[in-house]
């Protein structure tokens, strides 16, 4: 057993804008420093928690956590569109593990992903397929949430039985950082909205353009200072980001779901991702984060991050 991990945000953005060349070319950095991590260690398999933006997951039902034994990406925001390389025997048992282990996860054997899952995929491999992948879908952006010390015994969970695999295994953890994208909310949706987070699944492309086509204008926008969304939150970001360099992430429970939606936005809660994965990295010992990277880029409507770590 080996274990690594990069856990970076997410933004649909990156597919289908053209920010300022300075920032694209961080950017292009901070992912060269991990796919070179990655290609380092070549992985054998790859564990993923990522989030969804209701394309696989509704408020018709709408589990906490959720392991794919065969998934495919729905493709939007351009990203690549088919069924992932999934291992379903690994997957299977790593379920069980997981239930075993006191946390009932939800499993999907078509389990439907987006531009959350995929994007990390692409960034270090190229392809969705390229590897061996089993999805773990962490619920992000449909309260309620699982509070932050049931997200972490998932990931330690996950990753105690990774510990038994006899093979190298790249833990990924996608989404964060601060960050409030114009994603419906519930509580505040109108009845057209009400229908898609409740049911949307493959919506016709009129739909899905003008599903993205608002974000799309909004993340211009935000970026002229024009916007009605929350602000970035670079202090809470440094300050996760030290927590999980720390490896106390225990100080993580204490977090309350309103409290990080008041402080960084609503989709803020995607750094549950995050927080499993650095949980199941810590399973195989103490670990050391090996490369870091930090911006807030508005033209991403994101806080951005990149980490890389390892077992010590
Ligand atoms: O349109 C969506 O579903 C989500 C958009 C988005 C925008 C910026 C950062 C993210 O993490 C997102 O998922
Ligand atoms: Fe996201």
């Amino acid at each position: 057993m080996t274990l690594a991990l990069v856990c970076m945000s997410h933004s649909p953005l990156l597919e289908v804008t053209a920010p300022p060349e300075e920032i694209q070319d961080d950017v292009d950095a901070a992912f060269a420093v991990a796919r070179k991590f990655v290609e380092d260690f070549d992985p054998d398999l790859v564990v993923s928690f990522a989030p969804d933006h209701y394309n696989g997951f509704f408020y018709e039902l709408m589990p906490p956590f959720c392991i794919g034994y065969e998934a495919l990406s729905v493709g939007d925001y351009g990203s690549e569109e088919g069924p992932l390389n999934v291992p379903t025997h690994i997957a299977k048992d790593l379920a069980q593990a997981v239930i075993d282990a006191d946390l009932d996860a939800a499993i999907s054997l078509k389990m439907e992903i987006d531009h959350g899952a995929v994007q990390p995929l692409e960034v270090l491999f190229g392809s969705i397929a390229a590897k061996p992948v089993v999805p773990i879908f962490v619920n992000s952006v449909a309260p309620p949430f699982a509070s932050m010390r049931r997200v972490r015994q998932l990931g330690t969970a996950v990753g105690n039985y990774l510990k038994t695999l006899d093979q190298k295994v790249l833990i990924i953890g996608s989404g964060g950082l601060s960050h409030d994208p114009p994603v419906p909310q519930i509580a505040t949706a109108t009845t057209e909205q009400k229908a898609m987070l409740l049911n949307g699944r493959h919506p016709t492309a009129a739909a899905r353009n003008a599903r993205q086509q608002r974000v799309i204008d909004t993340a211009a926008a935000f970026a002229k200072g024009e916007a009605n969304i929350m602000d970035l939150n670079p202090e809470w970001d440094r300050e996760f980001l030290a927590i999980i360099a720390s490896g106390d992430l225990e100080k993580l429970d204490t977090w309350t779901a309103t409290e990080m939606a008041a402080a960084a936005g609503n989709s803020a809660h995607e750094v549950r991702n995050w927080v499993a994965a650095y949980n199941a990295l810590a399973a195989a010992g103490d670990y050391r984060v090996t490369s870091e990277y930090y911006r807030p880029i508005p033209e991403f409507i994101a806080g951005f991050g990149v980490t890389t770590a390892m077992v010590k």
